[in-house]
């Protein structure tokens, strides 16, 4: 009997043993996400070990420690560099990559704004293991605030990331050596895909895709505008911008699409090859363009009737847009 009972008193003694260590191990993480200024009171339940064995389009997130932040340069808005080594195999994911933020059970999704690494990439090549997120932090509301969690990140604590299964834009998820006229239409942080792309895009000497950019904004606060100067002007023969400002109430039209995208009545109709019109930004954003995304059944997205600004434009129709 006393014997036994030792027993069970040394099982229990190693129980809260393995319960503070573990314990210990999670606080990092749950302070970080029961931080006061957060709108985040729970913690995350994956403990950092489940991440090692977690495949890139395994809903399990890894959580990615943030190793450099820099301000853009205009508004409030950062780039933040995460480790994404423990990934392992992000190698070759194509273009463009994106990634979901996962806390308490919600979801957002970002954009890496730098290129997956490829397989020539030396894994000692510490830049060719990170992911570069453009994060805008609005004013939070209730049941948001990811964008605010994200900047608020001190180098060294990490975020619960999840990498996204390729997009299928239009049955496939080639973005590059497609169309032979990449038409970029972003609205503020909207313009981080279509950045990557852009770079895929431009960065492949073999295929000569024109890339065309309208980055739309308020303001001074254009994103990303040294990156996409610096593109320009060092591929002035096959990648420009337009940046169009909202900021006076002035809204694009069709004649503007038409002048940015070099689309006229005399063009014939763009066959599918030729030409891709992919726009991202807020719902509104999108919706005024080209109408709403919408959900399916299956509340999995698709890409809706198209209307708008772009449905007005007789030479388009719906096989010439995406909508993310
Ligand atoms: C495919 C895809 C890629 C994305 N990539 C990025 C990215 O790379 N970087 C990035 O910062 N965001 C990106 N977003 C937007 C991101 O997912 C969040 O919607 C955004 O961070 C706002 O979430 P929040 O919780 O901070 O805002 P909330 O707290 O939910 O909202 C705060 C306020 O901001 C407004 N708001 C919310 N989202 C937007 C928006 N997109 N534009 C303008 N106003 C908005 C809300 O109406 C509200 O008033 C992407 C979205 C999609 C669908």
């Amino acid at each position: 009997m006393r014997n036994s009972s030792k027993i069970s008193n040394h099982r229990i003694f190693v129980v809260a043993i393995a319960i503070m260590i573990a314990a210990r191990r999670l606080l990092p993480q749950t302070s970080q996400l029961l931080n006061p200024n957060s709108i985040f009171t729970r913690a995350n339940t994956h403990a950092p070990s489940l991440s090692k064995h977690a495949h890139p389009s395994h809903p399990i997130p890894y959580l990615m420690p943030l190793i450099s932040t820099r301000p853009t340069g205009t508004g409030d808005s950062k780039i933040l560099t995460f480790d994404s080594s423990e990934c392992g195999s992000l190698a070759n994911l194509s273009v463009p990559q994106g990634v979901k933020l996962v806390i308490n059970d919600k979801v957002k999704s970002y954009s890496p704004v730098n290129l997956p690494p490829s397989s020539s990439d030396s894994v000692s090549d510490s830049n060719s293991h990170t992911i570069e997120l453009l994060v805008k932090p609005y004013p939070p509301v209730p049941s948001g605030g990811f964008g605010k969690f994200l900047c608020d990140l001190d180098v060294g604590e990490t975020a619960p990331l999840i990498i996204k299964p390729d997009r299928q834009i239009h049955g496939s998820s080639n973005v590059t050596d497609r169309w032979e006229k990449v038409c970029l239409l972003g609205g503020g942080t909207g313009i981080a895909p279509l950045l990557q792309i852009a770079r895929a895009n431009l960065q492949d000497e073999d295929s000569k895709p024109e890339v065309i950019m309208v980055s739309v904004n308020r303001g001074d606060d254009v994103l990303m505008k040294p990156e996409i100067d610096a593109l320009a002007s060092a591929h002035p023969d096959r990648f420009k911008v337009h940046y169009l400002d909202t900021s006076e109430g002035s809204r694009g039209t069709p004649e503007f699409i038409r002048g940015a995208f070099r689309i006229t009545p005399s063009t014939p109709i763009p066959q599918d090859d030729e030409l891709m019109i992919l726009i991202c930004g807020s719902d509104g954003f999108v919706d005024y363009w080209a109408g709403g995304i919408v959900r399916d059944e299956n509340n999995k997205k698709v890409q809706g009737t198209l209307r708008g600004v772009l449905a007005e434009i007789e030479e388009l129709n719906a096989e010439h847009i995406y909508k993310f």
